[in-house]
């Protein structure tokens, strides 16, 4: 399974600023977009692009295009939402289709609520964002949902990821590439991320 562990210096720097526990809910909610930004370059240095001649000021230009697959941005609920206006920043034409998925707190298996994908699934590369990656229940069910609908191309983005989680993954869904800021140790007794970064939810939503 393709794992790209984006670790460009500006990502460090600020998942350094973003783990820290005193943290308001304004700046988390910006690191994580920010974050979500500069992983958006990572993901998308793949994609085609063609050559078209346009108007320029001194008369005609060849430039480059991206051509082929469209791209629907899938934030699970709730934390991925606070992902997303990062990603739409950089590919603002993006149709988005929403997965709301909460993790029962003592099974940790993953419950969904909510489903609303675009047109055309089969034609799109998906880039699914979360924050968190942890026992992975909660992408595995996404992805699983995504393919029902015809996705055969796609990503996710995470902020932080377990080993746990992204075994899990492999084991499920070999062929999704992962893009992660940052591998973290391990998993605590409770199913949080450790160092990880809390509750991403509660901590963009400031809830709790
Ligand atoms: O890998 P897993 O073990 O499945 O855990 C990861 C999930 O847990 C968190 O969501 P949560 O259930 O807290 O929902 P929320 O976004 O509504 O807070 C997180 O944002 C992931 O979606
Ligand atoms: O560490 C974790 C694990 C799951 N969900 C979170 O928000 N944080
Ligand atoms: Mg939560």
């Amino acid at each position: 399974m393709p794992v790209t562990l984006a670790d460009h210096p500006l990502i460090k720097h600020k998942l350094g600023l973003i783990r820290k526990a005193d943290i308001s809910t304004k700046d988390f909610r910006d690191l994580s977009s920010e974050i979500a930004r500069l992983l958006t370059y990572e993901a998308t240095k793949d994609l085609e692009t063609e050559q078209i001649t346009v108007e320029g000021w001194a008369g005609p230009v060849t430039v480059d295009t991206i051509k082929g697959k469209k791209i629907t941005v899938v934030p699970i609920l709730r934390a991925g939402i606070g992902m997303m206006n990062g990603v739409i920043d950089m590919i603002p034409s993006a149709k988005i289709s929403l997965v709301g998925l909460y993790r029962n707190e003592e099974t940790l298996e993953p419950v969904r609520y909510y489903v609303k994908l675009t047109s055309n699934m089969e034609e799109r590369i998906a880039l699914i964002l979360d924050p968190m990656l942890a026992t992975g229940g909660t992408l595995v069910a996404t992805i699983d949902l995504l393919k029902a609908a015809g996705c055969t191309h796609i990503k996710g983005l995470f902020l932080v990821a377990a080993p746990e989680g992204l075994r899990r993954l492999e084991k499920a869904h070999p062929d999704v590439e992962v893009y992660v800021a940052s591998v973290d140790e391990k998993l605590n007794d409770v199913g949080y991320i450790l160092p990880g970064l809390g509750d991403a939810g509660d901590k963009i939503f400031g809830t709790k």
